[in-house]
């Protein structure tokens, strides 16, 4: 097992420093870095997908590349423009609401990056309520002369389903599919157009699958800022998926500042390709001693769950 430590560029959903553990097995090489908030239960899922990786492997792709989004962090509108402009993509995400009085410079973000990409998404990370979401879901959506979708608005399914009802745009849900008890509710309850999965806290590549199956909803796979070993797994997801109508949120080694392997799995002309194994970790960022230790009991208490 490795503990690797790797530096953010920019900070994002405020964390600074990517840290998680890798592990091989008889399939390959797995990923499990649930961010530190997370408890040992909600980790549980991250451990499982780390071992379906090391131990059993993913199913077969269905296709062999898949499109990606670059993601833009809260940064001013002039870099915004450039790291879209330098991604090769043709869809951004953007994250906005970042602070209370952000409704100015989100728009001229979102401007920055239209006038660079053809397709921008936007995501709140659940920081607004409902009247607030419809009011920037409208601004936002002018500015970017028109949305693809925004993602997570408000924290709860039910908000999700009110702003859904009130605005024009396609409202995506991903903390209410990932951190939830049952991701499923989001459809029942009419919540959300589009389903944004991640394999690692939904416990990996065979049960995103089947959340994907049961929501009956359009999925995007969205990476949760591992280095090339997780998201191979990421990859590996948005490649089985029976249908993949959007770019998906897997372009996030541009926010760290290395990668453990030599070779980094980012786009090239807006795609990556899926891999039937991840790639092997040689690039050493080691961790410090007493994070190493906070790691190996965490993985000690969670795999002990699993
Ligand atoms: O979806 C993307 O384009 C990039 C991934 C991304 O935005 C996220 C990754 C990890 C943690 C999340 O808070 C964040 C998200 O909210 O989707
Ligand atoms: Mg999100």
């Amino acid at each position: 097992m490795k503990v690797y430590s790797i530096p953010l560029r920019t900070r994002f959903r405020r964390v600074d420093v990517r840290e998680g553990v890798l592990l091989s097995g008889p399939a390959g090489w797995g990923e499990f870095c649930p961010f530190p908030e997370y408890d040992d239960r909600e980790s549980a899922a991250w451990w499982a997908a780390a071992v379906e990786a090391a131990e059993v492997g993913w199913p077969e792709p269905v296709r062999e590349r898949v499109p990606v989004n670059c993601i833009i962090p809260a940064v001013s509108p002039e870099r915004a423009h450039e790291l879209a402009a330098a991604s090769g993509c043709g869809t951004a995400k953007v994250k906005v609401a970042d602070h209370p009085d952000s409704a100015a410079e989100d728009v001229a973000r979102v401007e920055a990056v239209r006038d660079a990409v053809a397709r921008v998404r936007v995501d709140a990370n659940a920081a607004w309520d409902v009247d607030t979401a419809v009011r920037r879901i409208r601004e936002l959506d002018r500015a970017a002369r028109g949305l693809e979708y925004v993602e997570q608005p408000c924290r709860a399914v039910e908000e999700l389903a009110a702003v859904r009802r009130r605005v024009d745009v396609r409202i995506a849900a991903d903390e209410s599919i990932r951190r939830a008890e049952d991701p499923l509710r989001v459809a029942v309850a009419g919540a959300a157009d589009v389903a944004v999965l991640k394999c690692a806290p939904l416990g990996g590549v065979r049960r995103a699958l089947a959340v994907a199956e049961a929501c009956g909803l359009p999925c995007v796979v969205s990476s949760a800022l591992e280095t090339s070993v997780g998201l191979a797994a990421e990859i590996a997801l948005a490649g089985a998926l029976p249908s993949l109508d959007f770019a998906c949120g897997v372009g996030t080694l541009a926010l760290l500042t290395g990668d453990v392997v030599p070779e980094p799995l980012r786009p090239v002309d807006g795609f990556v390709p899926v891999l039937r194994t991840a790639p092997a970790p040689t690039v050493d960022w080691p961790a410090a001693d007493d994070r190493t230790t906070w790691w190996l009991d965490r993985v000690a208490r969670v795999s002990a769950l699993h």
